[in-house]
């Protein structure tokens, strides 16, 4: 026969998972249906509340497992939101092939494109997880596995093993999201985009949880008892409470609903309060002005008096011990409600009242005399299809003679509206005497009436009719917790396992930077200062060829120019590749003896041209050094940087070098700038006035004549000789002859001559030396003036480049001492080279230390992935034992 509702014997089994929700309820809270036996309504109490307490410590639990996973959601681990579709089928040769239904490709909603193909498998434990497919076709089957055809959660209502059920995003975007499946995203969205939709769906599904809770916690439950007119209802709910309450009548009497609650919900006071409208929710009991207070002696009036709008709640004591009394039986605080006639006006209120959720049972009343009226089959049909199952009495059986055939016509009745019921008829169909049980149980100390039908069959009927409160009960409270947890908890296993995935690929790729990046750091850290000084060595290596180079080319310029030679040969001018078929500078050609100032001039200009080339020249070798020196920091750099690491990209422009940059800031425009700028030693010595004007002495220079002629005949430089006095007088002419020179130079040379005539020798010579002088005079100035200007020049030249150590150039306030022409030069221009040598350097350095930040930063972030992604993995474990314990909970069946 069907199925009972008592608890069973001693049992533990396994739920199968495609029993349906009501099946669920019942085995898990009252044992299998192949092993129940009789047994008393107080196990069923036990087992109820036993079932009570451990849904609500699953729905605690899942709580708190919801909100851990939220937290850590927030502060530890962005949940990544996984999306399945089918993946291809395993190769042939395979160990372990799965169902094709089994694998899935896998990828993330933050990174669709990133696809892995996993195997989603379902254990005894109803735990679903998820294996890569490389991983699981290498393994052999695990013995934990449920078998390949058995359907795996959520199969049975069509969804996909993959497929979330309360954690479910929606992911579709555009005006036609409506998708049901993540399987139609068409939008990549951010991580933290996603992980904020899964905090919110935990947040309703933390909510929901609170809901189910209230609902399971919830003791209250309503058993409405209707029928046809007449049929015995009041007397049937009178005998429930084993005292007359209702009002009892051969004429049709009730005309309103009559809700009878423990006193104990009144604060222990038995009366009763009329509500105007009995479908109102407004009624509030410590609320006198929604409803009217009416005495207990007053019920029978008003039930009978009431145009059947409105409603009674009657609060009764009963007397009856918890285990015999429905009311108040120790577990739930049964409300029984005692319904107008079907055949009445208010048929349509009733049916109404029976589909509320709160009522719990449906017990219909039908006459044993009238069988089931058109009415009564109506409302049975109707409300089968909302409770399933009615708990049917028939009442006043004992009216009835042919007791067997009244039983088979009436089930035959309740079997075409009432399927489910007529099922189980043995505990849900009940023939009974109210009238002679209500008589018994309210009046004890008198006579019961005689009856042919057992008081057995009320008290059976009772008994069944508590525990098929508590059943209903729990098939209505329970059973969408316990279908909710068990969604939740897959949904979990999903995430969860998913993620892990996605943790364990973190570990592995974090491991594989931290074995390339972590010996890359070291060796960087360990070189870091030998790169140090092999930079600091170029620098100072270019500075000191530089200068050495440019030094030896400026002082053998100078030598030329002191021998009154051009400062450059042709030989140099054709090493600088910056000077290549420039003309190497040459002495003028000599005018003659009328032009010997102006020839003296132009020598004067020419030599300092070629001291200004020579200045360039040296420039010229500067930045060839140069750009083999920044070739050379990038190139050492560039054997210490790593592989992958930035490299320099600055290229080296050698004529940028000792140009002027930034004059505007300067203010110094307008001034002529050619080689070596224009402070101090900076500016063209063809340009400077002080060096372009010509001296005396640059013609006839007195003591190296003097010196000159002296050596040549008796090679005493101090005694005077007649070419001595030659040369004074071509001096003293030349004074005269040259245009430019003045009265002063003229008495001075006048006054020279009397110191030497002052001389005996001398005044003893001074007749034919005259003479000698003045025919002298004229072969000097033909014949050696044109050698002898260069020298002069050159020589004045070198002397006030090389002997002034206090250089002072009047466009500036430079007062410091200076170095001489050659190393002056060089220093600048070593100066110059250092500086783009250590920009050079610089870069290199910045380069390498980015390079090993970066390292650094890689290696960092690589062991912090590693803790990272290890802490997700133990909290995943944690959850993993929790959910399983929260399982337990809910699938383990109640032992009786
Ligand atoms: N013989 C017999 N009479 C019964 C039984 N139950 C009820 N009666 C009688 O049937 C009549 C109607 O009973 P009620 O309890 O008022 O019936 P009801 O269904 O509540 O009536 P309304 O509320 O007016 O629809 C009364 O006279 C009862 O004494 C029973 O089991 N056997």
């Amino acid at each position: 026969m069907a199925q009972s509702y008592f608890p069973p014997s001693a049992s533990a089994s396994v739920v199968d998972s495609s029993s349906t929700t009501e099946e669920i309820v019942k085995e898990t809270a009252f044992g299998p249906a192949d092993k129940v036996a009789a047994a008393k309504g107080d196990d069923v109490e036990a087992n109820y509340l036993e079932q009570t307490d451990r849904i609500v410590g699953a729905i605690d639990d899942t709580k708190s497992i919801l909100t851990d996973i939220r937290h850590f959601n927030k502060t530890s681990w962005i949940v990544r939101y996984p999306r399945f579709k089918p993946a291809s089928p395993p190769p042939p040769e395979s160990p372990n092939r799965r169902r094709p239904s089994s694998r899935h490709s896998l990828s993330f909603a933050d990174d669709p494109a990133k696809e892995i193909d996993v195997v989603s498998s379902r254990r005894k434990s109803m735990k679903r997880s998820l294996t890569l497919a490389s991983v699981a076709d290498e393994v052999t089957e695990e013995p934990d596995l449920l078998p390949e055809d058995a359907p795996s959660v959520g199969e049975e209502e069509g969804l996909i093993p993959t497929d979330f059920q309360i954690l479910r995003l929606d992911l579709k975007l555009g005006p036609h999201g409506t998708s049901s499946s993540v399987g139609g995203l068409v939008s990549q969205l951010e991580k933290a985009s996603i992980a904020n939709l899964i905090d919110e769906r935990i947040g309703h599904s933390l909510n929901h949880l609170d809901k189910l809770r209230t609902r399971v916690v919830d003791k209250s439950s309503k058993v409405l008892v209707t029928g046809d007119l007449n049929a015995g209802k009041s007397t049937l709910v009178n005998a429930f409470l084993k005292r007359e309450v209702m009002p009892v009548d051969q004429q049709p009497c009730t005309n309103l609903f009559c809700e009878v609650h423990d006193a104990s919900e009144n604060d222990g006071v038995e009366e009763a309060h009329l509500i105007e409208d009995c479908m109102s929710k407004s009624y509030n009991r410590e609320d006198e002005s929604t409803f009217t207070r009416v005495p207990m002696s007053g019920i029978e009036d008003t039930v009978s008096n009431s145009d059947g709008t409105g409603a009674l709640k009657i609060y009764l004591k009963d007397p009856a011990t918890a285990s015999q009394s429905l009311l108040g039986n120790g577990v739930v605080n049964i409300s029984l409600i005692d319904a107008p006639g079907l055949n009445r006006d208010s048929f349509h209120t009733t049916e109404l009242f029976s589909r509320q959720e709160e009522i719990d049972v449906v017990v219909f009343v039908v006459s044993a005399e009238n069988h089931f009226t058109l009415s009564a089959k109506e409302f049975l049909f109707n409300a089968s299809n909302e409770k399933a199952y009615i708990f049917v009495v028939v009442n006043k059986f004992d009216g009835i003679r042919d007791k067997a055939k009244c039983k088979r016509l009436i089930l035959d009745q309740i079997k075409q509206v009432s399927p489910n019921t007529w099922k189980e008829a043995d505990d849900l169909v009940h023939f009974v005497d109210s009238k002679s049980a209500l008589a018994k149980a309210a009046f004890p100390e008198t006579e019961p009436p005689k009856s042919s039908v057992p008081q057995e069959t009320f008290d059976t009927m009772m008994s069944g009719l508590r525990s098929f409160v508590l059943t209903k009960r729990a098939v209505s409270k329970f059973g969408p917790a316990i279908t909710y947890l068990r969604n939740i908890l897959s949904d979990l296993d999903l995430l969860l396992s998913t993620n892990r995935i996605v943790a364990d690929a973190d570990i592995i790729e974090a491991k594989e930077i931290l074995d390339r990046a972590r010996p890359e750091l070291e060796k960087m850290e360990r070189e870091k200062q030998v790169l140090e000084e092999g930079l600091g060595n170029e620098e100072d290596e270019a500075g000191n060829t530089v200068h050495q180079r440019a030094l030896a080319i400026l002082e053998q310029a100078l030598e030329r120019v002191g021998r009154g030679e051009v400062a450059v040969d042709s030989t140099l001018v054709h090493r600088a590749s910056s000077r290549q078929g420039k003309a190497v500078p040459s002495l003028p050609p000599y005018p003659g003896i009328l032009h010997v100032w102006d020839y003296a001039s132009a020598v004067r200009k020419t030599l300092l041209s070629s001291l200004d080339m020579a200045v360039a020249l040296a420039e010229d070798e500067a930045r060839s050094v140069t750009s083999s020196g920044v070739e050379k920091v990038f190139t050492l750099a560039d054997s210490y940087l790593p592989a992958g690491a930035e490299r320099a990209n600055r290229v080296f422009v050698p004529e940028a070098m000792f140009s002027l940059r930034n004059r505007s800031r300067t203010g110094r425009r307008g001034q002529t700038v050619v080689a070596g700028g224009v402070y101090g030693l900076g500016i063209g010595l063809a340009q400077r006035q002080d060096l372009l004007e010509t001296s005396f002495l640059d013609v006839f220079a007195v003591h190296h004549h003097l010196a000159k002629i002296s050596k040549i005949h008796d090679g005493d430089e101090e005694s005077f000789s007649p070419w001595g006095l030659v040369s004074l007088g071509v001096g003293a002419v030349t004074m005269v002859g040259g245009s430019t020179v003045g009265l002063r130079s003229f008495v001075e040379g006048v006054a020279h001559l009397g110191e030497i005539l002052g001389n005996e020798q001398t005044r003893k010579w001074i007749a034919p030396g005259v003479l000698v002088a003045t025919v002298g005079l004229g072969v000097y100035v033909i014949l050696e003036l044109p050698k002898t200007i260069p020298k002069s020049v050159g020589i004045h030249i070198k002397s006030s480049l090389t002997e002034s150590e206090l250089h002072q150039y009047h466009h500036t306030n430079l007062v410091t001492p200076q170095p001489g022409f050659a190393e002056g030069h060089a220093l600048r221009i070593a100066k110059e080279t250092r500086k783009v040598l250590r920009m050079a350097t610089w870069e290199s350095r910045s380069l390498y230390c980015r390079a090993l930040d970066q390292r650094g930063a890689e290696v960092k972030s690589a062991e912090e992935e590693i803790v990272r992604a290890k802490t997700a993995n133990t909290f995943f474990d944690s959850i993993e034992e929790r959910t399983y314990a929260v399982r337990e909970k809910v699938e383990v069946p109640m032992v009786a």
